[in-house]
This record gives structure tokens, C-alpha cells and sequence, in this order.
């Protein structure tokens, strides 16, 4: 009969034969699992364990050598042998309780980063379902019946909880309390510098119009006319209702109009919406749930982006996620090579809605489903084509574009559940054409060459004398969109739009901030040069400047307040901690920036409020 020590000794031997090398401590595989001495085999077990493993080693090495009888030996042996069964039993449920998630928590959000799988909250989420997943690989033998299921089963169960959560979570246009009840975002909201008397708004100041009685009955007529020569108007009513989209029962009363009309016919000459319009919460809302019935790829610009269609007629450009929120732009990439990312895109909504500019369409965030929301629905053949299953089981796709459209570059669900920003489309160019002006402070794009305006230090008093900035507000406009894009870090405005039925006399459109919030680490003090160079600034823009860099409300605070209203904040914060700092930041380098202007010139201000009383707008001068 082995003595406890020999046997120890005999295992071990048989240990170092099946593993090559002794079996102490140091012997790590590639999944940093430890190779240790456990009992009577070699077995491969976590950091974790090992801990508890030295423990209960230790002990039993410091007994052997005191007592010496065969008797206490085999006690020992006992004592050793029970050790190690508790320590496995201990073991066996820690891995197993690893491997089941807990129910989710209403009062718990879940702080995920989707992307790198890390996942720091266990509610449920499309990042929690995908990390159950990826848990499960991980562990491997952990995948049970009942909990986890198949790939499909488990994407669309998750799926549908995440979309429960979100659609709790959304109720953009109501600012929530924060923790001390107190809502700084509706605050700001009700400051006078966001609610300045305007001028009475006339005809021509509307973008679109609806027709006359008239009018609509002569195109109705029409219309009938046409339909009649292709198809039955049953067939046509039937044909439209079969594709999933709502019967149309709009008329001239505006309480018929779908929510996406109303936003478009609500644009006007000086801001894009007007934010206290209760319907902007419906319009997020609807394009945040409701089903989508088509997808095709967008074209325009260079990177992927989709177009979606939803039941009640209204569109929306979907950038997908490609990114996790933490990740900084490689210092090494170009400006022009930098990916987009569809937080950037809601973000970029929020704070110019809170700089009071409302010259971004509406942005909102939603999980979709890769395959029931694209590739089922796509009628896009380029598109379709581009779909496959990746290695780990997940729906991807890449289309057709100039950048990042490549299988090595591919957009993926996780296994279905993706995260994309929908931005409310502007009217159709063939109802309100838009004239798009090349920025004068545009980038060169290249590597090597510089532009214009970063050689010259006089560069502005040319832009100044050249039209359309010569005159009217388009310069301090364009200052506006300068001081936006340095708050987000934004170097990819080359170009900007407005609606041609405005002529000159309007403001400019805001599009396209995929390639913001790039860097938190990092500012671009080059974005700030129109303002820098031209030293010039609105007034009313000043003001709400200097109103939010105030403790009382804080551009970081009240930015965490509104991206909390998005329901994709449910998955993880739209912007990280970091992001929102360097918000304050580079808004207190603006104000620096204006305040070196005025100590060196005179008329930097440039007064749209001059009816307005100093005390009534807050005591600013
Ligand atoms: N909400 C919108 N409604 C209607 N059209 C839009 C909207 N947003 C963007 N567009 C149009 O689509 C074009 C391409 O969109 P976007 O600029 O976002 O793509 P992009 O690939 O990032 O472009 P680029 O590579 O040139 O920066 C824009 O120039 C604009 O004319
Ligand atoms: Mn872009």
C-alpha cells in the first residue's frame, strides 16, 4: 500500500510524464489557465482556483512534515482528500453560477461596451445576450440546454428584451432628473437664451406649404388618373397595405399627419425644427420601434450607410455601429480615413440641440435585428449580396462603397443584434432642393498638402469680402458650425448644405458627424480656425456658451442628461465619461479663445439680440 506521500510522489511523476515538465505553479497555457498539481491527476484550471489550490497545498505540506506515524498519515490523506473535494465542489459552482446570467433589474442600467465583450453589468441587454454567448464559448462547457439554446433562438430572445428596455427608456424631449432632482437640462431649456422672442415667421419663411383645396383635388385627379392606366385604385390600396405599409388617411388637418411630415413642415427659414414641438418625441419615438419594412444602401458619400423605410411612409439614413464607445481614432490615421460611428451621429444631435442651433435633423439610437431588419427586408441586390455568417456564428455584411465596404471590414450582428443611429431624412431633393457650398475652411484631404487657410494668417479677411460671408449672418454661421465641430472633435466638414428656397437668408444644415468624438485625449485646436482667424461670434451663441460652461449647468452634465434620453443608453452610454470631459474643455478653450479676440479687436460680437435686455438673458454682458 502507497503511503499518502508516495502516492502524492507517484502521481505527481505521472504528471510531469503526461505534461513534460513538473507541475508546479509557473507552467501557464495560452488561456492563462494554470497547470497545477491537483490531487491524483494534472488538470488545467483558472488563476482563481490556483489561489485556493496553494492554500490548501501549503497546509498539508506543513502537517506531512510534523507528524510521522502511517496513521496521521493516512489521516492527513483523509484530511487532504476532503480539502480537495470541497475546493472542487466550491469550484464547480463558481463556474456555474458564471455561466447564468441573473434576471435583469429595472433600477440596475447596464454599463456594457458592446464591442470588446467586456461586460461590467449582468442585466440583459443586446451586449449582455451577445456576452452570454461569448461567455459561453469562453467557458465552453458551460453551454446549457435551457439557458442559452441555440444561436438563433438566443439573438432573438435577447433581442426582443433589449427592445423592451429600450422602448422604456425612450422619451426624447423630457429631460430626466438627476439624482438631485433637479433636471439642469430643462433648466437650460427654460433659460430666456433658449426661448428668444423671433420674429413673426411669414409665408415665405416655411420650407414647404401644403397645397389648396384646389390644388390637391387637381392632383388627386391626377394621380387617380395615372393609377387608373396601370392598375385598379383596390389593387393599388391593397397592394400597398400587402407590403406593410399604413393606409394613408392623411388629409389638410394637420392632427392626420404622420409625425415625419409635421417635421418636415415644420422647417423653417432659421432652424431646422422648433425643439419645444411635442411631435419631434413622436418622430424619435416611431423611428426608435416601429417596424421596418425596407433597407437599401444610400448612396452619396463614402462610407456605408443605409436607407430605411418605415410603415407610415417616413425614412431614416442608418450608420451602423462599428466602433465600442471607448475606442480613439489610431493616432496614425488620417482625418479622411477615420471610421464613422453612429454615436458620434446622436451625440452630434444632442449637443447641437443644445447649443441651441436645432440645425440637425433628429437622430436616434436602435438595436435592429441585421437579419429580419436588413438582409429579409433588402430589396438592394449590391446590398444582399454582400451578407455571411462570420467564423463565430454572427450575421455580418459590408456593401458596396468607397470606404470600409470589404469583407475585412465588415458590419456585424452580434449574433443578429446590431446597435445604428437613424437620422430623420430632410424633404426629398425633388420637394426642397438643397444647395450644398464647399467650406472654406475645408481640409486639403491629403497627406502632404495643406490648405489655404492653414498657411495664411489673413486667410479670413478674404473669405469675409467674398460672398455669400460678406454680408448677413453666413460668416458667423459658419463660426457657429466651427465652434460645434472643435466642441465634437469633428474634422470632416467639408462641405455644408442649405435649402435653396431660402436663397441667402437662411441657416446651415448640419449633416454628416460620423467622424466625431473621435479622440477624448486630444483636442483640434485647427477646427476652431474660422473662429480664431475671423474673430468673430453671434451673440446669442456667446451667451449660451458662457451658460453652459457654468457649474449651475455644465455642457458635460447637461449632455449626460439628454444622451440619457436615447434608448440605446440602455446598452451603454452614448458618450463615455472622458468624451463628456473634454466637452467642458474645449468649451472653456473657446471662451478663451473669444475672450484673446476681444482683448485684440474691437466688434468681435456680433449682435442678433440687440432688441434684448442684458438682465432678461441672465446678467451676461
Ligand atoms: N438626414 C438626412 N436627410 C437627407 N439627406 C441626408 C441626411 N444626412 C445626410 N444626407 C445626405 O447624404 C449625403 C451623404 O451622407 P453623409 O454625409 O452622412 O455620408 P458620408 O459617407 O459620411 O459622406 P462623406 O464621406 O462625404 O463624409 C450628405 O452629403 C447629404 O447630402
Ligand atoms: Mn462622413
Amino acid at each position: 500500500m502507497f503511503s499518502a506521500f508516495e502516492w502524492e510522489r507517484s502521481a505527481k511523476a505521472s504528471c510531469v510524464e503526461r505534461i513534460g515538465r513538473r507541475p508546479d505553479y509557473t507552467v501557464t497555457d495560452k488561456q492563462s489557465a494554470f497547470l497545477v498539481w491537483r490531487g491524483s491527476k494534472c488538470s488545467s484550471v483558472t488563476p482563481g482556483e490556483r489561489r485556493g489550490e496553494e492554500q490548501g497545498r501549503e497546509i498539508m505540506v506543513r502537517l506531512n512534515l510534523r507528524q510521522s506515524t502511517r496513521s496521521i498519515y493516512l489521516g492527513l490523506a483523509c484530511v487532504s482528500l476532503t480539502l480537495h473535494l470541497l475546493l472542487a465542489l466550491f469550484c464547480l459552482s463558481v463556474l456555474q453560477s458564471a455561466c447564468i446570467l441573473p434576471t435583469s433589474s429595472s433600477s440596475s442600467v447596464p454599463r456594457i461596451d458592446p464591442v470588446s465583450h467586456a461586460s461590467s453589468s449582468s442585466s440583459s441587454s443586446s451586449a449582455a445576450a451577445s456576452n452570454k454567448q461569448a461567455n459561453s464559448r469562453q467557458h465552453g462547457d458551460c453551454h446549457k440546454p435551457g439557458v442559452g439554446g441555440t444561436f438563433e433562438n438566443e439573438g432573438n430572445d435577447s433581442f426582443s428584451e433589449d427592445l423592451e428596455r429600450a422602448r422604456k427608456l425612450i422619451g426624447v424631449g423630457k429631460p430626466s432628473p438627476t439624482e438631485s432632482g433637479r433636471s439642469k437640462l430643462q433648466e437650460l431649456f427654460k433659460h430666456p437664451l433658449y426661448n428668444l422672442p423671433r420674429p413673426k415667421l411669414q409665408e415665405d419663411d416655411w420650407l414647404l406649404r401644403l397645397k389648396t383645396d384646389a390644388e390637391a383635388e387637381e392632383i388627386e385627379k391626377e394621380e387617380k388618373a395615372n393609377r387608373d392606366s396601370v392598375t385598379s385604385d383596390s389593387d393599388w390600396q391593397s397592394a400597398s397595405e400587402e407590403e406593410g405599409y399604413d393606409k394613408v388617411t392623411w388629409t389638410r388637418d394637420k392632427e392626420t399627419h404622420p409625425p415625419w411630415l409635421r417635421f418636415h413642415l415644420g422647417i423653417s427659414r432659421w432652424e431646422l425644427y422648433d425643439r419645444k414641438d411635442l411631435h419631434l418625441a413622436q418622430l424619435t419615438h416611431y423611428l426608435a420601434t416601429r417596424r421596418i419594412l425596407g433597407a437599401v444602401q444610400k448612396k452619396g458619400g463614402t462610407q456605408l450607410k443605409l436607407l430605411v423605410s418605415f410603415p407610415n411612409y417616413g425614412q431614416a439614413l442608418l450608420k451602423p455601429m462599428r466602433q465600442s464607445r471607448d475606442a480613439e481614432t489610431d493616432v496614425n490615421l488620417f482625418y479622411f480615413s477615420d471610421f464613422e460611428r453612429h454615436n458620434a451621429e446622436i451625440a452630434a444631435f444632442h449637443l447641437d440641440r443644445v447649443l441651441g442651433f436645432n440645425r440637425i435633423p433628429p437622430v436616434v439610437g436602435r438595436l435592429i435585428n441585421v437579419t429580419t431588419d436588413i438582409r429579409d427586408v433588402t430589396t438592394d441586390e449590391r446590398l444582399s449580396r454582400t451578407f455571411f455568417t462570420s467564423p463565430a456564428g454572427n450575421v455580418c455584411f459590408y456593401g458596396q462603397c468607397e470606404y470600409y465596404c470589404s469583407s475585412e471590414h465588415p458590419v456585424c450582428g452580434r449574433p443578429h443584434v446590431l446597435e445604428v443611429s437613424l437620422a430623420t431624412m430632410l424633404p426629398d431633393l425633388s420637394l426642397a432642393p438643397r444647395r450644398s457650398w464647399r467650406s472654406p475652411w475645408r481640409r486639403s484631404y491629403s497627406r502632404t498638402k495643406l490648405a489655404q487657410w492653414e498657411k495664411d494668417a489673413a486667410y479670413c479677411d478674404t473669405v469675409k469680402k467674398t460672398p455669400p460671408y460678406n454680408r448677413g449672418s453666413r460668416l458667423v454661421d459658419l463660426i457657429d458650425m466651427a465652434v460645434l465641430d472643435f466642441l465634437m472633435s469633428n474634422m470632416d466638414r467639408h462641405h455644408y448644405e442649405t435649402f435653396e428656397e431660402f436663397g441667402n437668408e437662411t441657416f446651415l444644415l448640419h449633416l454628416d458627424h460620423g467622424r466625431a468624438f473621435g479622440r477624448h485625449s486630444q483636442d483640434e485646436p485647427s477646427v476652431l480656425a474660422p473662429l480664431v482667424q475671423c474673430c468673430r461670434i453671434r451673440r446669442s451663441t456667446l451667451l449660451r456658451l458662457r451658460l453652459l460652461s457654468r457649474p449651475d449647468f455644465r455642457l458635460s452634465d447637461v449632455m449626460r442628461e439628454s444622451l440619457a434620453q436615447d434608448p440605446l443608453t440602455a446598452v451603454a452610454p452614448l458618450l463615455s465619461e472622458p468624451h463628456l470631459s473634454a466637452l467642458d474643455r474645449r468649451l472653456a478653450t473657446v471662451l478663451a479663445a473669444v475672450q484673446t479676440c476681444q482683448d485684440g479687436n474691437e466688434d468681435v460680437v456680433y449682435d442678433d439680440l440687440d432688441e434684448h435686455d442684458d438682465q432678461q438673458l441672465g446678467g451676461n454682458p
